[in-house]
């Protein structure tokens, strides 16, 4: 079976694309960066260093191919391959719309009865169905019934930690150490035709929950790990995490966002809070040398309403639940600064544009006047009366 995976970096090579060789399967690489696709081209394998508690192996990838995005070739592969996948970020999916779209036109007026599968692997509540809405507006109407029929978009839950390190086990640049654990789930009903038999993919049948489980406990401890380690000047994730006080929030912010999922989906409390004694014990991984910037890139994208930390909150509200832990993490959120980071950077200029109570509201479409607003505000002018010297370093 043919595949093409959009976006050759971390996830893209050190898990998607090796799952994909190891179950056999016919892959291209495609990635805007030009000196990506060059290294693929070059070295044309890389190692994957898997690293867990008392375990390491690392595994050789080879024998796939690499297209830069903006080559012509790129709309036949796409009417050629059975299965798409996607890891470039949620932020970008807007951008390979269009390409898409072509190569999905080009695909019926080759008359191919073969469906086409895209899931989209990335950090994002429903993010195929998202991709799937662009793609449908772009299409004109006499196509749709077509890709009703043959074009599935898989929403789907991806849990591993993989790191931007330069690989120090490997000269190979292209080589990565990725964590042991993984957790990929799809959605079993979103497929057209024959579900791929995929290593490490596990199909279901209420993926919904497992999406919010993981985005909203996982993903809600990793960034407010991050956002907090930052304000104390820690560099990596594990040496955050080992800060007891960074700790007790954390741990308390993934179980007040918890009891809103089990409140939402009727998850077992006893097995949902070892489900976040897990994630902790993850986080703590010291071989994964996982920087607290990763973690934290893109904070406007994360502090959007139906995202890790605003989301949360609101479900706590709605349920009448506690959430002052998930409240200091989104201050920090907001506290953030980074000049490398394009985002972290947008939200300095609207707060010195608009003031830090608009520039919330705007980003996160909390009421302007709500109990919540002020409580991150004091939770934020809190934090910045204690490390006021960091903002602006
Ligand atoms: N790294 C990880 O451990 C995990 C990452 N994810 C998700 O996977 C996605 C990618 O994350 P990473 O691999 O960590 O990021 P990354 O930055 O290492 O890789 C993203 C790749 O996509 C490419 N790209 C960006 N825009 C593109 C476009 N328009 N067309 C083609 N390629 C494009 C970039 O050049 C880059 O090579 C994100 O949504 C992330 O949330 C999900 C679970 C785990
Ligand atoms: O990729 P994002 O959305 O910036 O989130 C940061 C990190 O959260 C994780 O997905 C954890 O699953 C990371 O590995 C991921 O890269």
């Amino acid at each position: 079976m043919k595949v093409l995976h959009f976006g050759a970096g971390n996830i893209g090579r050190g898990f998607i694309g090796k799952t994909m060789l190891q179950s056999g399967f016919d892959l291209t690489f495609t990635d805007i960066n030009q000196n990506l696709i060059d290294a693929l081209n070059y070295y044309k394998k890389y190692k994957v260093k898997l690293v867990g508690y008392n375990y390491e192996k690392i595994i050789d990838i080879n024998n796939f191919q690499a297209v830069n995005l903006n080559n012509p070739e790129i709309l036949n592969i796409i009417s050629n391959v059975s299965l798409i996948t996607t890891a470039i970020g949620a932020i970008s999916l807007n951008k390979i719309a269009l390409i898409l779209a072509k190569g999905i036109i080009l695909k019926i007026k080759l008359k191919s009865k073969t469906p086409l599968n895209i899931i989209a692997c990335e950090n994002k509540i429903q993010a195929s169905s998202y991709l799937r809405d662009i793609i449908f507006k772009i299409i004109p109407i006499k196509y749709h019934e077509y890709l009703n029929e043959n074009i599935g978009f898989v929403n789907c839950s991806i849990d591993t930690i993989i790191p931007s390190i330069s690989s120090s086990f490997e000269k190979n640049t292209l080589s990565l150490i990725a964590e042991n654990f993984k957790e990929w789930i799809v959605d079993k009903k979103q497929f057209k035709g024959t579900i791929p038999k995929i290593i490490d993919m596990t199909i279901s049948n209420n993926l919904k929950s497992f999406i919010d489980r993981k985005i909203l406990t996982l993903n809600t401890g990793h960034a407010i790990t991050a956002y907090l380690g930052w304000i104390k000047n820690y560099i990596n994730i594990y040496e955050s995490i080992k800060d007891q006080d960074i700790k007790n929030i954390v741990k308390n912010a993934m179980q007040e966002s918890g009891l809103t999922l089990i409140k939402k989906y009727n998850f077992n409390q006893q097995n949902h809070f070892s489900y976040i004694d897990k994630i902790l014990t993850r986080f703590q991984n010291p071989f994964l040398l996982d920087k607290i910037e990763r973690i934290a890139r893109n904070p406007l994208q994360k502090l959007a309403k139906n995202e890790r930390l605003i989301k949360p909150l609101l479900l706590a509200k709605k349920y009448n639940l506690s959430y002052f832990n998930l409240i200091k993490g989104i201050a920090a959120a907001l506290y953030y600064r980074n000049k490398n980071d394009l985002e972290s950077m947008k939200i300095d200029n609207l707060i010195k544009t608009l003031g830090i109570k608009k520039t919330l509201s705007q980003i996160s479409h909390l009421q302007l006047d709500s109990q919540e607003i002020n409580l991150i505000i004091s939770e934020y002018t809190s934090i910045n009366e204690i490390f006021s010297k960091k903002l602006y370093n």
